[in-house]
């Protein structure tokens, strides 16, 4: 029995944390539907003592009016109950609930460290943030209610009918047992359907999402088909779960639904037989099956019901799971630093889920104003460094300070507001190229935007446009260049005008001019700048103040670029191979 309840109160437990302020009125309803269901239970109750009136033998009209009367009263109170606990407004409050979770959600999103947000698919979070909240909380209002009367309503008849006789309630109570192993089998094999009902749904939104976002790179070199399986495997998992699930869930209930017509047969079976010897009235039998008749349907659906609070409860669990995802937290003595120099100090880090570090007891010192670029072999830890820098996810061991203050102890807010990224994959949102640019600084005029599109060599590309500044990205789809894209944020970068710029590889996928024009563009956004350039052609880094050399996640040589060619080590190695490419490039082009 205790089976039965604990997803009904774990589910009741976390409507009420949901709820928020409205955990009280929601309360309320309860109560409220509670005395609702006891009333309509003693109303079915006085069908005993009403027909036993109306068939006795010193038939009394005044009688049969009052048992008639109380039927009424209890009626009412039940419906006027049941009215009141609407006052809840379960469809407002509801709306509210899942509307105040989604914030919530979206709160989190923005404050859990992207490490753990990054280890999420964006279809399973879609299907957490829009169908598991719409599943759980909306369904809920309706599921307290039906369980609540399933509950009550017999419970209340069965204990008058033990007044009215004792071997008519006892023969109702004997399915009751039953109920337990039916539904510790229904949950058996539901709780792990509906694990993999969730997951099968979240992982057919992932495939559709990837999908349609990979679609135009599929199709450019022809191989549509590749995804398109990934998709279909994911369509067809969710069918087996489907048929499953279906397969599953209907057994137990069928069988509950036997056993409460067995009950009703077993009730007229051995009332005929009390009646046949004398032990009960014939009109105590008729009340008895009039009103277990009530009842039939309500319990033939119970472990459908207890079954729907199963289904609230795994939603939910995947809602709390991201709700309890730890913050990036800010640590005591909470500071702000007043120079931008960046300082890593015995650096380890290593990602969830990974045996080798990213980051291999790194210690270096980028002073303020001066630009440091980070070069090494794919996957040696370059993006991990900066990534750090921005608090992607706590280091394990060593310090990171900006002006002498740990990163920790800044808040994640001032952390970010004082540092600009340029990426290689440029992502514009479906709004106009104005707001684009000036989501970087909101408070913005549109001159500020128009001076920082300047800046960035972009405003006469914009001004060309259908609509200048007031054209939606929607509306000219991929038809601006990967340069002009990458000129727009830029633009974004020196609208924002932080005192940290890191640029991931701005110009790797560029052709020779439309780099030219980045380039430029990067030139004017750095300028009086603490800078970090994560670059693989060399050459575009030959004049920073300082390069770091990494290998295997560690710092392996650093200096400027003359020192780093006369100690003859990595750097020089790379240098001299990109310079034999350049070379050979050249020489076929002369030839
Ligand atoms: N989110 C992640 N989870 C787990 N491992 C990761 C994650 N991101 C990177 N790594 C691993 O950490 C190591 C360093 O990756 P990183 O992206 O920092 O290298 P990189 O030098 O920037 O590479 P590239 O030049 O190819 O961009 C690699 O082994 C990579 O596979």
């Amino acid at each position: 029995m205790k089976k039965i309840f604990s997803s009904i109160y774990e589910v009741y437990k976390m409507t009420l944390i949901f709820a928020g302020d409205y955990a009280n009125s929601f309360k309320k309803s309860l109560v409220l539907h509670t005395i609702s269901y006891i009333f309509q239970g003693l109303a079915f109750a006085m069908f005993y003592p009403f027909l036993k009136a109306l068939f006795s033998e010193n038939f009394m009209i005044n009688e049969v009016w009052l048992y008639f009367s109380l039927i009424v009263l209890f009626s009412f109170i039940a419906i006027f109950s049941r009215w009141k606990a609407q006052d809840f407004d379960y469809d407002g409050v509801m709306i509210d609930i899942t509307h105040k979770l989604r914030e919530e959600l979206g709160a989190k999103l923005r404050t859990m460290p992207l490490e753990k947000l990054s280890s999420y698919k964006t279809g399973e979070l879609n299907s957490t943030f829009s169908s598991n909240i719409d599943e759980s909380v909306l369904l809920i209002g309706l599921a307290s209610s039906l369980i609540l009367q399933i509950l009550i309503v017999p419970f209340v008849i069965i204990s008058v009918t033990f007044f009215v006789d004792y071997r008519l309630a006892l023969i109702m109570l004997v399915m009751f047992p039953l109920m337990i192993p039916l539904n510790s089998w229904k949950k058996r094999g539901s709780t792990k359907v509906l694990k993999e009902y969730f997951s099968a749904n979240a992982k057919l939104e992932s495939s559709f999402i990837e999908y349609i976002q990979g679609l135009p790179i599929l199709k450019a070199i022809n191989q549509v088909g590749i995804n398109a399986k990934n998709l279909q495997a994911s369509i067809k998992y969710v069918k087996e779960v489907q048929e499953q699930s279906a397969y599953k869930d209907k057994l137990p209930p069928t069988i509950m639904g036997i056993m409460v017509e067995l009950t009703l047969l077993s009730l007229l079976f051995f009332g005929v037989y009390f009646v046949a010897n004398d032990s009960l009235a014939l009109v105590t039998l008729g009340g008895c099956i009039v009103v277990f008749s009530r009842l039939t349907e309500p319990l033939a659906s119970t472990l459908s019901f207890i079954g729907m609070f199963d289904f609230i409860q795994t939603a939910y669990k995947r809602i709390k799971e991201l709700l309890d995802i730890e913050e990036i937290k800010t640590y005591e003595p909470i500071q702000a630093p007043k120079s931008f120099d960046i300082e890593f100090k015995d650096v380890e880090f290593i990602y969830t889920n990974q045996e080798k570090r990213a980051i291999n007891n790194i210690s270096f010192y980028l002073p303020n104003k001066t630009m440091t670029a980070i070069v090494g072999d794919s996957g040696c830890g370059k993006t991990t460094l900066t990534k750090l820098i921005m608090r992607y996810s706590d280091i394990q061991k060593g310090t990171i300070k900006i002006g002498g203050v740990n990163i920790k102890n800044m808040k994640y807010e001032d952390l970010m507001k004082n540092i600009s990224v340029v990426f290689q994959d440029v992502y514009l949102f479906d709004d106009t190229i104005l707001n684009n640019i000036k989501m970087a600084n909101p408070s913005a005029s549109k001159q500020d935007v128009e001076n920082a599109a300047k800046s960035a060599y972009a405003h006469e590309f914009i001004t060309n446009l259908p609509n200048g500044y007031d054209t939606k990205i929607g509306d000219i789809g991929g038809s601006l260049s990967g340069g002009e894209r990458q000129r727009i944020s830029i633009a974004r970068a020196i609208l924002k005008n932080t005192p940290i710029v890191i640029l991931d590889e701005p110009t790797a996928a560029l052709d020779t001019q439309s780099e030219g024009a980045v380039q430029k563009a990067i030139e004017k956004l750095i300028i009086d700048k603490t800078v970090i350039v994560i670059a693989h052609r060399l050459s575009t880094i030959k004049d920073a103040n300082n390069i770091l050399v990494i290998e295997n996640g560690s710092l392996l040589e650093s200096g400027t670029h003359d020192k780093l060619v006369s100690n003859k080590g990595k750097y020089f190695a790379m240098w001299e191979a990109q310079q034999r490419v350049k070379n050979w490039n050249i020489n076929r082009g002369t030839n």
